[in-house]
């Protein structure tokens, strides 16, 4: 692959498996290690997938659950590395991987905000200066010198997000932000979301809203067991994953799920 000055992610050949324990008790697994057999087995999560994201583009990755979105985010992002293959990226990377991930339940959302931020590459002093912001888009009120144990999983989600939007990057990676919070927050992600790639940062958003998809993003990649089923045109992907008819939907609740975020993109 050649990467040019404009190439943000270059993912090439990557392959991802992870190692399950073959029994459910300690007991079966050392009768099987006794009898000399295997007592693990591995799963490819990520089998040999490729692409290149120039810096600007905005990509829907979309799946069916278990597909492997979250993991290639996880190595996008690198928090997790390939087995094969290997992830380029340019530039400071920026989102929101898995809700809550790195905050310490002890300490309060006041402190969380620096150590998410910290985590992020931001200094002490460029969250003093974003500080008022984060925690505002947060909204949190009274419970932002409050542990973040003790927060529902929607505060949580407003926290991470918050500071995870108020970094100055170059690649935006979220995953299912649109999946917890209420009505008026996820417009408002939506609404940043729509800013972030509106301003030529490279976007990576995960979702199986057909919807958001179609209008946050120019280019959508899905996964399909860990393989690449298809890249290109976000209308044929959706097409690719029969998300575009009513008919095929599974029952009425994720029709009504996909039109509320189709009302609430198009509310931005
Ligand atoms: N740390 C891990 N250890 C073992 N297996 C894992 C791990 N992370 C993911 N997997 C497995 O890898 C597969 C892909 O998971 P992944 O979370 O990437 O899928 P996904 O497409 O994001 O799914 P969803 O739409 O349900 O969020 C699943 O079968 C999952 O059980």
């Amino acid at each position: 692959m050649t990467a040019s000055t404009t190439t943000s992610i270059v993912v090439d050949n990557v392959s991802k498996t992870f190692r399950y324990q073959a029994h459910p008790t300690l007991k079966k697994v050392l009768q099987s290690r006794l009898r000399g057999q295997r007592t693990s087995e591995t799963f490819k999560a990520l089998d040999g997938v490729s692409f290149e994201v120039q810096q600007g583009e905005s990509i829907g990755l979309m799946g069916l659950n278990g597909s492997g979105k979250s993991t290639l985010l996880k190595l996008v992002s690198g928090v997790m590395r390939p087995d094969q293959g290997q992830v380029l990226t340019r530039g400071r990377i920026s989102g929101l991987i898995a809700t809550g991930a790195g905050f310490h339940n002890e300490l309060t959302g006041r402190d969380n905000i620096y150590m998410n931020a910290a985590m992020l590459g931001m200094s002490k002093e460029e969250t003093d200066a974003k500080f008022d912001d984060i925690a505002g888009f947060a909204d949190v009120g009274r419970f932002l010198d409050t542990p973040v144990g003790n927060y529902s999983s929607g505060m949580f989600a407003r926290l991470g997000f918050s500071v995870a939007v108020h970094v100055d990057c170059d690649i935006f990676i979220a995953d299912e932000v649109l999946a917890v919070g209420d009505r008026p927050f996820k417009r408002k992600c939506l609404k940043r979301m729509k800013e972030i790639r509106e301003s030529g940062i490279t976007m990576f958003y995960v979702s199986h809203s057909a919807g958001s998809v179609k209008r946050m993003c120019d280019r959508a990649i899905v996964l399909e067991k860990g393989r690449v089923g298809f890249d290109g045109d976000v209308e044929e992907a959706i097409k690719f994953l029969h998300y575009d008819g009513d008919d095929e939907e599974p029952d009425g609740e994720e029709v009504e799920e996909d039109e509320r975020d189709d009302a609430l993109a198009s509310d931005i």
